[in-house]
């Protein structure tokens, strides 16, 4: 069975059909994009992946089990975690409580043992504490550990919201558009710190972005929408060569 299996997906929104008929599979450590033109669907297939929305056609099967109905906690739970488009911190905390959040929510102690301050809260709260540090010295944050999320500059906030989906310990980390408002330089070293994640977490990524240096370097397959279809699928060697794809998509200067 495939990690993720995406079968006959709709979202309608009124008379739009964001999402139509969407089929797509993702196995074990796959890095795979998602690309098309603005408005084409991708963040709607995330939401959708997610929670937020409830398809109105369709199913998706995560680890063999139907995610139909669950809550986006519930997803990120199940080991789905998601980046946004715009950056969606808790930008009044620090840099460690935006990552020991992410760690909350898998916790393993209870929220009696909390409540009551048990030694087994501690344990925890520690464990938390030692885990995030070691997060955040990967992304190259640990000196702004203590700093308010909101002061960082962007490419940090950036690099702050992936280490965050990462504390939720995901088998599937949903990226979308992580190289936006990136400069060349953040943009090359964002695709390396791509590639080292997938192997180090041991996970799958799913990929959404407009910048093709990076789409075209770091992912091993690619979907393509448009209006909410997908015209093709492939190597990115094929994505760039299909015609279909120049038309709607890329333009002759990618070829
Ligand atoms: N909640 C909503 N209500 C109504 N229409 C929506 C809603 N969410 C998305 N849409 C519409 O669905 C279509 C797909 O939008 P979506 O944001 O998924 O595109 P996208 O491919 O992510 O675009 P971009 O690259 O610009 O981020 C658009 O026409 C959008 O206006």
């Amino acid at each position: 069975m495939p990690l993720l299996k995406i079968d006959k997906l709709s979202k309608s929104f009124g008379g739009l059909k964001a999402v139509s008929n969407l089929n797509i599979e993702i196995n074990d450590g796959e890095l795979i994009g998602l690309i098309g033109p603005n408005g084409a669907g991708k963040t709607t297939v995330f939401n959708l992946l997610t929670g937020v929305y409830e398809p109105t056609e369709g199913s998706v099967k995560f680890q063999s089990k139907d995610m139909r109905g669950l809550k986006p906690y519930q997803v990120t739970q199940s080991g789905m975690a998601r980046t946004f488009q715009n950056i969606r911190l808790f930008s009044d905390l620090t840099v460690i409580e935006n990552v020991k959040i992410a760690y909350h929510q898998r916790s393993s102690y209870s929220t009696l043992s909390a409540f009551l301050r048990l030694p087994s809260y501690y344990a925890g709260e520690e464990e938390m504490q030692r885990k995030a540090m070691e997060l955040l010295k990967i992304f190259n944050l640990e000196d702004k550990a203590e700093e308010v999320a909101k002061n960082l500059p962007y490419g940090e906030q950036r690099r702050l919201e992936i280490a965050r989906a990462l504390g939720t310990e995901p088998k599937l980390l949903l990226l979308d558009e992580p190289a936006a408002g990136m400069n060349p330089q953040e943009t090359h070293d964002l695709m390396n710190l791509i590639r080292w994640i997938r192997q180090q977490f041991n996970l799958a990524i799913l990929l959404i972005e407009h910048d093709m240096s990076l789409v075209m370097g770091v992912c091993e397959r690619i979907y393509v929408l448009d209006y909410g279809m997908i015209i093709a699928q492939g190597t990115p060697d094929e994505i760039k060569n299909n015609p279909k794809v120049i038309e709607a998509y890329l333009g002759e200067e990618v070829v």
